[in-house]
């Protein structure tokens, strides 16, 4: 679909209770719009298995690992870092930048917050990204990064091992049985 090694979100902080929702979309975003792989921490459970089971229903490759070391994932992490927040510099100004910086490197590790997220990670970050810099949220922030970054190729991907499919249509909902759509074909 694209040229960029892997590309993985990485959710910053999770309040149980408060955060399971934007949590979870951060995860689903991740995957409908290009992403390889999320990292939630490890009390976001719940997410993890609500992301897992939608990739098993509607098809990957994606992969959803809890871990309970953020700090470390960022600081170690060998390719290049990009965090969305409202503070930094626009997006549509760094995206070529960005792209071109992953060529045929390590990975594009995305952090998105919840909370305060820590000065180390401004810091560390190769590029603090702001999508407008107003205050909004992580999941609009991550989608329209993701669409940038993509230059809106995510939008044509196929999805492997899918168990079901939505037939795009101008009025209805029509979801398709992979095995009756393959027996179909026989
Ligand atoms: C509730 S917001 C916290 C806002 C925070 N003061 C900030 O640094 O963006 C949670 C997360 O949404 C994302 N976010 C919010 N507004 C954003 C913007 N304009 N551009 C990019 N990311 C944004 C950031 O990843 C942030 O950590």
């Amino acid at each position: 679909m694209h040229d960029a090694r892997e590309v993985v979100v990485l959710r910053y902080g999770h309040r149980p209770g408060r955060d399971d929702r934007m949590t979870t979309h951060v995860g689903l975003t991740a995957r409908a719009l290009g992403a390889d792989r999320v990292i939630f921490p490890d009390n976001a459970g719940q997410s993890a298995e609500t992301v897992r089971d939608i990739t098993d229903r509607f098809g990957g490759p994606f992969a959803v690992e809890l871990r309970d070391d953020q700090k470390a994932i960022v600081r170690n992490f060998e390719g290049v870092v990009v965090h969305l927040t409202m503070y930094g510099e626009r997006v549509q100004d760094v995206e070529g930048d960005v792209r071109e910086s992953i060529q045929g490197g390590d990975g594009l590790l995305i952090v998105v917050g919840g909370e305060k997220v820590p000065w180390a990670l401004y810091e560390r970050a190769d590029f603090n990204v702001g999508v407008t810099n107003q205050p909004h949220s992580e999941v609009a922030g991550l989608a329209v990064f993701l669409d940038r970054l993509f230059e809106g190729t995510e939008l044509d991907r196929e999805w492997e091992d899918a168990d079901r499919r939505v037939m795009p249509e101008a009025t209805g909902k029509t979801v398709i049985d992979a095995d009756e759509e393959r027996s179909d074909g026989d």
